[in-house]
């Protein structure tokens, strides 16, 4: 049970029916809700989820404690059903238990598969990307046509199924993708009886939601056998790509790694990377070309400086990027306002800690509103405004260190895609912006757009955004 510490701090616990916990004040989208709840009761609130102890954090301070001073007390994360069914269980390493497992593939995530080395050998992939892309807008220009931002989504997944499997992978096979990895998205932001009321397990079934899971894992299994036999049986071009690494390890050809791992394992590795990073660098395009089309003239200062590096060249090379800091600061910002996976990724206590005087016992569940502490009166002045500016004036960053914009997390369960992300984001946004113009279709206003948030676990725009490109006159 809760018990409060000897300085008897009571948890601000929003009023809850018996039964069914606080699940009825939970409304769409979770993190807008659960933001309005913690304005109402304090950064710190205990929700009764089903039978389900939730924690949720929405100040920087709070956060800090949490992914900091306590970060090992929640590293673990819980045991959903939708990964014990997608995931292989929990053999992936998103929700991969906090243990040996996670801790030997988390290190050979950071030093070899999204290292600075490996990112770095991807830049000629990235570049074949980006022109592939600018070819298919040139040609909705050359027919004055309008373009969906469905096509950035084809390109951040071509370029992470190009970084996992090493070959390109076909426009049909990117379409399929890009539907499953949405799918997985909404799946996970699903509320499973399982998870909430372990008694009632069998519920799912009754409601068909299990079988429907099932049948969706069913053609991701098989996609991944037939995308794993296809890399076998094909002859490499270029470097060691991502299964490269990790069927070495399982033949136990590496030197570098003790892990064991089989099929499974690398099915679901194979999985998390695709999906993980797909939807979120996804979103943070989604949402960029968005404030800039809403807000003109920020569009025209990026546009004037990326044009006034790239100084003429045919494309936007990487060695511009580092002088790009306006971009940079667009990025960080939309980063702020739209956080891609808003509530992080759940954790679990994995024994009892104290937080500020508040007795959270072992198995609680954390939900961390990065989303809600990014737009926080108290860290940021005019938070709803989208104004990179503010990134140019401090040095606030997103790795990590400052409590108050954890778009990547931080800590042991950080993300460790964040340098293979902004490569590809920086990259491709730079290119977009100089060689086009973006404009609304005809009889659409800035002020009209729908900035509505659509369902899934990674936050991305309702409507697909339609935008018309302009090839621009460049001196
Ligand atoms: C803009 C793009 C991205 C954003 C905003 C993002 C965000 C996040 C967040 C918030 C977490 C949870 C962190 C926590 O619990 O503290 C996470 C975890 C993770 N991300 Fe990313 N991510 C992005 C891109 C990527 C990419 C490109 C990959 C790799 C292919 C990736 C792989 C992972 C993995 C494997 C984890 C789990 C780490 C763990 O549990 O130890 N992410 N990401």
């Amino acid at each position: 049970g809760w018990k409060t510490t000897s300085t008897k701090k009571n948890f601000c616990l929003p009023k809850r029916v018996s039964f069914i916990g606080n699940l009825h004040q939970l409304g769409h989208p979770l993190h807008i809700s659960l933001c309005k709840l913690s304005k109402e009761h304090g950064p710190l609130i205990l929700l009764h989820l089903g039978r389900t102890p939730t924690v949720v954090v929405s100040s920087a301070e709070l956060a800090h404690e949490f992914m900091r001073t306590h970060d090992l007390c929640f590293a673990n994360r819980p045991r959903l059903k939708v990964s014990k069914f997608l995931l292989y269980d929990g053999k992936d390493l998103p929700f991969a238990p906090y243990g040996e497992y996670w801790r030997q593939v988390k290190k050979l995530c950071i030093t070899q598969l999204l290292g600075s080395k490996m990112v770095e050998s991807f830049a000629p992939l990235r570049a074949r990307e980006v022109t592939h892309l600018l070819r298919s807008i040139s040609s909705v220009a050359a027919d004055r046509g309008v373009i969906s931002l469905e096509a950035f989504n084809l390109f951040t997944n071509a370029v992470m199924c190009n970084a996992v499997l090493g070959t390109s992978v076909s426009d049909e096979r990117k379409k399929l993708l890009a539907e499953m990895i949405h799918a997985n998205s909404v799946y996970f932001a699903q509320l499973f009886a399982e998870d909430y009321f372990p008694a009632l397990w069998w519920l799912d079934a009754l409601l068909g939601l299990e079988g429907k899971l099932r049948k969706h894992f069913k053609r991701w299994d098989a996609l991944l056998d037939m995308m794993i036999e296809e890399h076998v049986g094909s002859s490499q071009e270029g470097g060691a790509c991502f299964l490269d690494v990790l069927l070495d390890i399982q033949k136990n050809d590496s030197s570098t790694s003790n892990i064991c791992l089989t099929k499974e394992h690398i099915k679901a590795l194979l999985l998390v990377m695709i999906a993980a990073g797909t939807d979120t660098s996804f979103a943070v395009l989604d949402w960029t070309m968005s404030e800039l089309v809403r807000n003109p003239n920020l569009m025209r200062k990026t546009q004037e400086e990326i044009r006034i590096i790239a100084n003429g060249e045919a494309t936007v090379r990487e060695e511009h990027l580092s002088k790009m800091h306006y971009l940079k600061a667009v990025i960080k910002e939309v980063l702020r306002l739209h956080p891609p996976s808003p509530l992080l990724a759940p954790r679990e206590a994995i024994r009892d800690c104290q937080i500020h005087g508040y007795e959270i016992p072992r198995k609680t569940r954390v939900l961390i509103n990065a989303w809600a502490i990014s737009r926080d009166r108290e860290s940021w002045e005019n938070p709803e405004e989208f104004r990179p500016e503010r990134f140019l004036e401090c040095p606030i960053d997103y790795k990590g260190n400052n409590f108050e914009y954890t778009p990547f997390g931080a800590g042991r369960r950080m993300c460790p895609g964040m340098q293979f992300a902004t490569a590809t984001i920086e990259l491709v946004l730079a290119n977009v912006l100089c060689f086009f113009d973006w404009k609304l279709p005809d009889g659409l206003r800035e002020d009209d757009m729908d900035m509505t948030e659509g369902e899934g676990i990674t936050c991305l725009r309702k409507q697909r955004l339609l935008l018309v490109p302009v090839p621009a006159k460049l001196k």
